[in-house]
């Protein structure tokens, strides 16, 4: 009946709001033993009526039964690789490459990020609901881990707002943040079992588990940075609005994003953010650097499948640290 269905959506709708402001924006707005209360309401909810369950409900982020194995499913826009540069001249070479191609260049802006040490998924979202996670494979195809990417609690299981296309594919890194990894490599010590030899390995260990309530207790996170075929899709005209507009959507867009209208720009985020490293909540081996302006992009194309409009800084390997 309509009020069942009124206080269902009620509470779905409040459990995914609270589960943004703690995932997403680090910022609860009720105590935990409230937000538990919610979801115990909403499952008894659905318990007496299972014909009103929806894929989107909160309840359904712990996947049912374990899977006996993954599927290869194929990527409908290939996933970009990023070449490297090692040094900041490889970097000014870089730079010097893209104006020596491009006629009237004046203003040539940058998106900068951090490249987390994680790894690289696709989200796809139809009519806004969550219907498929991919890892990236060969760029592309990669394995279906949909139910284990649906445990993320910064992964919407629905877009907030409103205005994205009915079929939306969002690329992202998954990664443990610093402090679930020792956590789980202090659980496992005492548990004696197999510890993780970095954040990157327990990330992809907790993604290759075929029992979804195993991926659920490692405290996941993700990163999206980037809608795949943007530059086609006409909606915007930089990388950094189509950042904007995941954030709006719901999505965690990593805090440290910033353009520069320079080489030079690039250089003192590259320093800057070699200097803050250690001192940051996840692993990251480098700095991604884009062109910001889509139709630059465009025109920039690709060499193989690496986009000539993009590089990864990458930092001296961190010395490796003995667990
Ligand atoms: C195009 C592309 C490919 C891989 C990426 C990987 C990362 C990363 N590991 O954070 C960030 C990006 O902006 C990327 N962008």
């Amino acid at each position: 009946d309509s009020a069942l269905q009124a206080q269902l959506d009620s509470l779905r709708q409040q459990l995914h709001h609270h589960a943004h402001q703690y995932y997403v924006l680090d910022a609860p707005e009720i105590p935990d033993a409230e937000y538990d209360r919610l979801f115990q309401a909403l499952l008894e909810l659905e318990r007496q009526h299972p014909e009103l369950l929806t894929p989107d409900s909160p309840s359904q982020r712990v996947g049912a039964a374990p899977l006996s194995a993954f599927s290869q499913v194929e990527h409908d826009i290939p996933m970009l690789s990023l070449d490297n540069v090692f040094s900041e001249q490889e970097l000014l070479d870089f730079d010097r490459r893209i104006r020596s191609r491009l006629e009237d260049v004046d203003q040539l802006s940058y998106a900068c990020e951090p490249k987390l040490d994680g790894i690289a998924i696709s989200l796809r979202y139809e009519d806004g609901v969550l219907v498929r996670g991919a890892t990236r494979g060969d760029g592309r195809s990669g394995e279906d881990i949909t139910q284990n990417v649906r445990t993320v609690g910064s992964i919407p299981l629905r877009l907030t707002g409103s205005g994205w296309p009915a079929k939306l594919e969002v690329r992202g890194e998954i990664y443990l943040p610093k402090q679930a990894f020792e956590a789980l490599n202090n659980q496992a010590r005492a548990e004696g079992s197999k510890l993780f030899v970095n954040p990157r390995n327990a990330a992809a260990g907790s993604l290759r588990q075929l029992d979804s309530r195993i991926t659920a207790k490692r405290a996941l996170e993700m990163c999206c940075y980037s809608i795949a075929g943007l530059d086609d899709s006409g909606l915007f005209s930089r990388h950094t609005e189509g950042l904007e507009q995941l954030k709006a959507w719901g999505f965690l867009i990593n805090p440290e994003m910033r353009v520069v209208d320079s080489v030079d720009g690039c250089i003192e985020y590259y320093r800057d953010l070699l200097k803050r490293r250690d001192q940051l909540p996840y692993d990251i081996d480098g700095i991604v650097f884009k062109v910001n302006d889509l139709e630059t992009q465009a025109e920039l194309g690709f060499v193989s499948r690496a986009p000539r409009w993009a590089i990864a800084h990458k930092f001296p390997a961190q010395e490796e640290i003995t667990t």
